[in-house]
């Protein structure tokens, strides 16, 4: 099983996450409180009250688990492929594999990174959504997390290892079909910049994977909402009663418009996260050979 996949995808997705975390920690409380009027609303009052460490909370362990993710994702995405087509990445130029067969790769990566990102999805989540500013001010009381392992500890002991996959049904949902979505994108725009059998130019290839994270973020914000409110349900949220519950009752008190929460702050964090993303895949596996 070739190993440069893995290694690849956990690079570049640490490198692609950074860059995006500031954008996804504005998406996660839109999502989820309603104390801010809107984006600008919510940059301004994140800064204002915890300064630009505000931006950065929860990112720590994302990082770390973006080893895992990210080359979960690539890797089985490319050894599907391997299987399916029986070409390695190097042949896949000049003997294109078919976009069902990119589909059906990347639904198969999509649903097994999932799991490996429910738990880590969720801690973000939870620290994301803490908004006491971080110096310590008389009269506040503090932050109900510590940190990412006091948090994964908290959740542990009240719940259990249940409590650490709260809303992962969500989020396979949400992963599985957009990271299908996310793949046959990113082929599609490289084949029609580069001419039979060649590699795709960098351009090609900043471009192609930033639309790639477009458009699944486009296909994924719906399920992205009701899986960042089941994460959070029984703290500052109430309680759902599955997922359908979670969408019936956000749907029915605040309209069919709260499915599109994020929208716009997760695809202008898409484009860059995924643009670099897959340019450093594309170059680690070009100069690995
Ligand atoms: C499938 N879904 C749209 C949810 C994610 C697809 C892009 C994954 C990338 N690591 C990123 O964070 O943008």
């Amino acid at each position: 099983m070739p190993a440069e996949e893995f290694v690849a995808g956990w690079i570049s997705g640490a490198l692609g996450l950074v860059l995006g975390h500031p954008f996804d920690t504005v998406k996660v409380r839109l999502q989820t409180q309603t104390t801010y009027r809107g984006i600008v609303d919510c940059m301004v009052k994140t800064y204002r009250h915890e300064s630009l460490l505000g931006f950065f909370k929860g990112m720590s362990f994302p990082i770390a688990s973006i080893a895992v993710v990210n080359s979960v994702l690539f890797g089985v995405y490319s050894n599907a492929l391997l299987v399916l087509t029986a070409t390695s990445h190097q042949e896949r130029r000049a003997q294109p594999p078919s976009y069902t067969h990119v589909f059906v790769a990347g639904c198969t990566g999509g649903f097994l990174q999932a799991y490996c990102l429910a738990p880590f999805d969720l801690i973000k989540v939870r620290l994301q959504n803490q908004t006491e500013p971080r110096a310590k001010q008389p009269g506040s009381p503090p932050p109900r997390y510590r940190g990412p392992v006091h948090c994964a500890a908290s959740i542990f002991q009240a719940e259990g290892t249940r409590g650490l996959f709260r809303g992962a049904w969500a989020l396979t949902l949400r992963d599985t079909p957009t990271l299908g979505i996310y793949f046959v994108t990113y082929e599609w725009l490289c084949r029609q910049f580069t001419p039979d059998g060649q590699n795709p130019s960098s351009g090609t290839v900043l471009v192609a994977g930033g639309f790639a994270g477009i458009t699944s973020w486009v296909a994924a914000t719906p399920l992205d909402v009701i899986k960042s409110r089941m994460q959070m349900a029984g703290l500052k949220q109430r309680a759902y009663g599955g997922l359908l519950d979670c969408m019936v009752s956000s749907a029915r008190q605040e309209g069919l418009g709260v499915f599109f929460r994020g929208l716009i702050i997760n695809s202008a964090r898409a484009f860059p996260v995924n643009a670099v993303t897959f340019l450093s895949y594309e170059y680690l596996l070009l100069s690995w050979g």
